[in-house]
C-alpha cells in the first residue's frame, strides 16, 4: 500500500488574526455562513462577519446547538442550501467544527474553514468527523476526500478561553505521538488511507517534544489569559502538529479507549482531551513501558493539570461490568487499537485500565 500525507491548504495562527479572516477566505467562495454556538457567537461573530464583509463576501451566521450528530448535520445543511452559503465556517471547539466539515460535504463545490476558539483538540485540521448520537455517545467517524481549506487560530480568543480546553489540547497531543508511533511500529495503516510517511511520523514526535518543553509554561500563561511564545508553540503542537501527525501518522490504543470511555455516562462532563489521557496511560500499560516512563508520564499529566485516575473522569469505583463495556468497544474490530504492534483483546484493555487507576493511586 502506498505512503499518503494529506492536509489542510493553509494554517494560519497569531494575536487578532481573527480581523483578517476575511482576507484569508476571499477567494474560497462568495457567501460564508459562520457557525457557532451561543458562547462562540458572543465571542467572534462581529468580529468574523465584519471582516468577511469587509473583503467583499456575504456573511451570516447560525447557532450551533452543541452536538456533532447526524440531525444537527442535517438541520445546518438544510439552512446553508436555503441561504445559498458556498463557505461553511465553523468557530468553537471540536463538535462545531465537526458538524461544519460534514455540513460542507452536502454542498456542491463547498469551501470549509476551521476556526478554533479553544485549543483544546487536533480537530481543527482533520478531514474527518466525530459523530455522536444525539445523547452523546460515540457513533462512528466520518471520513471526506477534501481536508480544511483554512484553519485560523486566534491565540487572544485561545487564551482567554477557560484553561482546562488547553490542558486537554495538550492531552490529545501527548497521546498523538505514541499513537502515530505504535501505527508505524506495525505498519498500520494511517487515517488518511495510507502507510505513514516519515513526514506524519515526525511531526507526531515534534508535536510531543513541543508539549514536553512549552506545556507547563504554557499553562501558567493561559492561566492568566496570557499569550506568550510558548503559549503560540503549544497551540501550534495542540492544533497543527498534533492534527497532521494523527491524521498522516495513525491512531491506536488511546483513542479507542476514549471512544471506550463514551460509552459510560459518568464520563460524559470529561473533555475529550482529558479521557484521551487515560486512554494514553492504558496504551503504555498495554505497551509494557517501564515502571519509571510511566511514572514520567503520570506526573508530567498532573503538572499539566490533566486526569490520571478514573475517578478525574467520573468514574469513581467502576465495577468490572462497566470497565467490560469500554474494553469491548474499544477492541470493537473498526477501532484503531489494532493498529498496536501486537493483538489487543478486551481483557487486556479491562485490567490496562484497572493498573492505570491503581498507578494513579501510587504516583502522587
Ligand atoms: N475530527 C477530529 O479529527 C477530531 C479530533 C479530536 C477531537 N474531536 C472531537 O472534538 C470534540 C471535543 O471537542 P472540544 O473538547 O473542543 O469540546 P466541544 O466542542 O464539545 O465543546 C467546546 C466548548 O467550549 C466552548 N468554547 C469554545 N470556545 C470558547 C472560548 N473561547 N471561551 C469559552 N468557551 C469556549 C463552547 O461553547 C463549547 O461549550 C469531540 O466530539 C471529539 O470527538 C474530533
Ligand atoms: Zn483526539
Amino acid at each position: 500500500m502506498s505512503q499518503v500525507f494529506k492536509s489542510p491548504a493553509a494554517y494560519v495562527q497569531g494575536r487578532g488574526v481573527a480581523e483578517e479572516i476575511g482576507t484569508h477566505a476571499a477567494s474560497l467562495g462568495e457567501h460564508a455562513l459562520l457557525l457557532a454556538d451561543e458562547i462562540v457567537l458572543g465571542l467572534v461573530e462581529d468580529e468574523v462577519l465584519d471582516s468577511l464583509e469587509d473583503a467583499g463576501l456575504e456573511a451570516s451566521s447560525v447557532e450551533f446547538q452543541g452536538e456533532a450528530s447526524e440531525a444537527e448535520v442535517d438541520r445546518i445543511s438544510e439552512i446553508v442550501r436555503d441561504r445559498g452559503a458556498d463557505i461553511v465556517i465553523g468557530a468553537g471547539g471540536g463538535k462545531a467544527l465537526d458538524t461544519a466539515k460534514a455540513v460542507r460535504e452536502n454542498l456542491e463545490d463547498g469551501a470549509m474553514v476551521s476556526m478554533p476558539t479553544v485549543a483544546s483538540t487536533d480537530a481543527p485540521t482533520s478531514a474527518l468527523s466525530v459523530i455522536y448520537s444525539e445523547h452523546g455517545e460515540f457513533e462512528e467517524y466520518w471520513f471526506y476526500n477534501e481536508h480544511p481549506d483554512l484553519v485560523l487560530v486566534d491565540t487572544d480568543v485561545v487564551s482567554d478561553a477557560p484553561t482546562r480546553f488547553f490542558r486537554s489540547g495538550i492531552a490529545d497531543g501527548l497521546a498523538t505521538w505514541f499513537e502515530a508511533d505504535a501505527t508505524y511500529r506495525s505498519d498500520g495503516d494511517n487515517v488518511v488511507g495510507g502507510k505513514p510517511t516519515r513526514a506524519g511520523h515526525r511531526l507526531a514526535r515534534l508535536c510531543y517534544e513541543t508539549l514536553r518543553e512549552h506545556g507547563r509554561s504554557a499553562v501558567d500563561a493561559v492561566e492568566r489569559d496570557a499569550v506568550t511564545e510558548s503559549v503560540e508553540a503549544v497551540t501550534e503542537a495542540n492544533t497543527l502538529l498534533s492534527g497532521l501527525g494523527f491524521e498522516s501518522g495513525g491512531l491506536a490504543a488511546a483513542h479507542s479507549v476514549h471512544n471506550g470511555l463514551t460509552q459510560l455516562e459518568a464520563t460524559h462532563d470529561a473533555t475529550h482531551g482529558e479521557k484521551v489521557n487515560i486512554g494514553t496511560i492504558t496504551q503504555l500499560v498495554l505497551e509494557g513501558r517501564d515502571d519509571e516512563f510511566i511514572e514520567d508520564y503520570v506526573e508530567f499529566s498532573r503538572e499539566i493539570g490533566l486526569p490520571t485516575a478514573l475517578s478525574d473522569i467520573g468514574l469513581d469505583d467502576p465495577t468490572d461490568e462497566q470497565l467490560d463495556i469500554v474494553a469491548e468497544a474499544a477492541c470493537d474490530p473498526e477501532e484503531t487499537i489494532h493498529n498496536q504492534p501486537f493483538e489487543v483483546t478486551p481483557p487486556m484493555v479491562r485490567d490496562a485500565l484497572k493498573t492505570v487507576d491503581e498507578i494513579a493511586g501510587r504516583v502522587r
